[in-house]
């Protein structure tokens, strides 16, 4: 089949009409500004940023993930209620992302995305999630485009570290931090005593596994 072809060979055709797919899921936005709000996940696989927390290794390596059409994509997008999709990874931005944002606002459906910032921003967004990351830094066109920054605190010293970034994001853009999942109960009450104490932070948490949704 054409699809198992351009898999094994690992073409990914750049006008971005292909694209690896290793899930899709209708569910609830767990995360950050839009926490709460149903949304159609698209993820892509592919990634080298190399988070050594990262809770999603399975979809580091595209060349198992089958390169699927955006069309077929923005199909299926279209079945939920909730007309909005939120493109994520593996590092979405790999990838060329016009063709499929463009497709999905034809379709009347907003387009958020998560990203780490690392590849130069492509698409159409309504709404630009940057969690910056220190393995690979973000670029200047993804910080400036940014509605929010969600950084993740993984020790003490991603507070300053996460500062740093909060001076190089937009002037509107909401700032979260989010305690790294292993360790969360470490790490949750500094985040409580940080955004107390510097209000212009909040805490975002990944509700979807207290939930246990995906
Ligand atoms: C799996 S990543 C995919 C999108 C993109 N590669 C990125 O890192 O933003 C989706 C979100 O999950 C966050 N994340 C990944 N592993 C996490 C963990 N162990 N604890 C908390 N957040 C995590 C990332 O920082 C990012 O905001
Ligand atoms: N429910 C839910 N919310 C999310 N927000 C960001 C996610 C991601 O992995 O990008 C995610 C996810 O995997 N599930
Ligand atoms: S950038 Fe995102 S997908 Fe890639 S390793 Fe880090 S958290 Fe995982
Ligand atoms: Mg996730």
């Amino acid at each position: 089949m054409q699809t198992e072809i351009l898999t094994m060979s690992n073409q990914v055709p750049e006008d971005g009409t292909l694209l690896p797919l290793m899930e899709e899921f209708y569910t609830i936005q767990g995360e950050g500004y839009h926490t709460g709000t149903a949304a159609y996940f698209i993820r892509l696989g592919g990634c080298d940023v190399g988070c050594h927390w990262c809770d999603v290794k399975e979809s580091w390596d595209a060349s198992i993930h089958p390169l699927t059409t955006a069309d077929s994509i923005i199909e299926n997008a279209k079945k939920y209620p909730a007309k909005t999709v939120v493109i994520t990874g593996g590092e979405p931005l790999i990838y060329n992302l016009d063709y499929l944002t463009k497709g999905l606002h034809q379709a009347g459906i907003k387009t958020f995305i998560e990203t780490s910032g690392a590849y130069p921003l492509s698409g159409e967004w309504d709404w630009i999630c940057l969690s910056p990351k220190k393995f690979k830094a973000p670029r200047k066109d993804v910080l400036e485009a940014a509605g929010e920054l969600k950084v993740i605190v993984f020790n003490k010293s991603d507070f300053a570290w996460g500062e740093e970034y909060a001076q190089l994001v937009g002037p509107n853009c909401r700032l979260y931090l989010q305690p790294e999942w292993s360790k969360s109960k470490e790490m949750t009450p500094f985040i409580i005593e940080y955004v107390k104490e510097n209000p212009k932070w909040d805490i975002s948490l990944q509700t979807h596994k207290f939930l246990n949704i995906p």
